[in-house]
């Protein structure tokens, strides 16, 4: 069985953030990952973790401004030096936090506009030396229209390709298998044929956005599917709990 890490901006919402360290444990969890721990000095996050004996496994760089509508900064030219300081700052905290990754957002762009894709692609490569530096990995990640519209980054062949032709090996890809499966499906023979480039995994119900095995996939043959094809990540718990967080985990141990 895979090795399961609580994504901490959609579960425990039962409570504020810092307290879902200590939840996530009690549930049984031994890693969590969540979106952005910036609303917080790094070192609180940091002692968060610690005291509740948990791993890290990944968290975002700052995406710009996420309520007025921003969902990352690499493929906007004009905002370039935006992106040089956000990435300061992941960086800072991914060394405070003890992150393994770090995923860089692509931001709303048109993904056939000429100007965004190099821009993005220079910002990969820069992101990929800052964080090559620090000891950090870096992940880039697909995600369907349906949930982010406008996003650049929409396509799955697309994100492996960047990744696969810049070849660095801090750098790879973010298999959300709930975002595949809405984009192209075909999900099991996409893991077999990416996994040498596949850094992170996240998980949830489609379409629901809810718990594992409760959607339209075999859950069950995917979970075995990454453990034959020697995956040693974490699969993020990226989905919404139906209910209260704690009362919908039986998934976890039906598997
Ligand atoms: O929206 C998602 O699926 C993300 O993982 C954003 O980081």
């Amino acid at each position: 069985m895979p090795k399961f890490a609580a994504n901490l901006s959609m579960m425990f919402n039962e409570r504020p953030f810092l307290e879902r360290f200590a939840a996530a444990a009690t549930a049984g969890f031994s890693a969590v990952e969540y979106l952005f721990p910036y609303d917080y000095p790094a070192e609180v996050v940091a002692e968060k973790l610690r005291d509740a004996g948990l791993n890290q496994a990944l968290f975002n760089m700052p995406p710009g401004d996420w309520a007025g509508g921003d969902r990352g900064l690499a493929s906007l030219s004009d905002r370039r030096e935006e992106f040089e300081s956000s990435l300061v700052k992941a960086i800072a905290y991914g060394k405070a936090i003890g992150t393994p990754l770090l995923h860089m957002m692509a931001g709303i762009a048109p993904a056939d506009d000429p100007t965004a894709a190099s821009c993005y692609v220079d910002n990969l490569k820069k992101a990929a030396d800052a964080t090559a530096e620090a000891g950090i990995g870096l992940v880039i990640e697909p995600i369907n229209k349906r949930d982010m519209p406008g996003y650049f980054l929409n396509d799955f062949n697309r994100a492996f390709d960047l990744v696969a032709d810049l070849d660095r090996p801090n750098v790879s890809l973010q298999f959300d298998i709930y975002h595949r499966q809405i984009m192209h499906g075909d999900v099991i023979t996409a893991l077999r044929q990416m996994a040498p480039r596949i850094g992170h995994i996240q998980i949830a119900a489609v379409p629901t956005r809810h718990e594992p095995m409760t959607g339209e996939l075999n859950d069950r043959m995917i979970f075995e599917e990454i453990d034959a094809l020697g995956y040693q990540g974490y699969v993020g718990c990226e989905y919404r709990p139906a209910g209260v967080t704690e009362d919908g985990l039986g998934w976890m141990s039906s598997i």
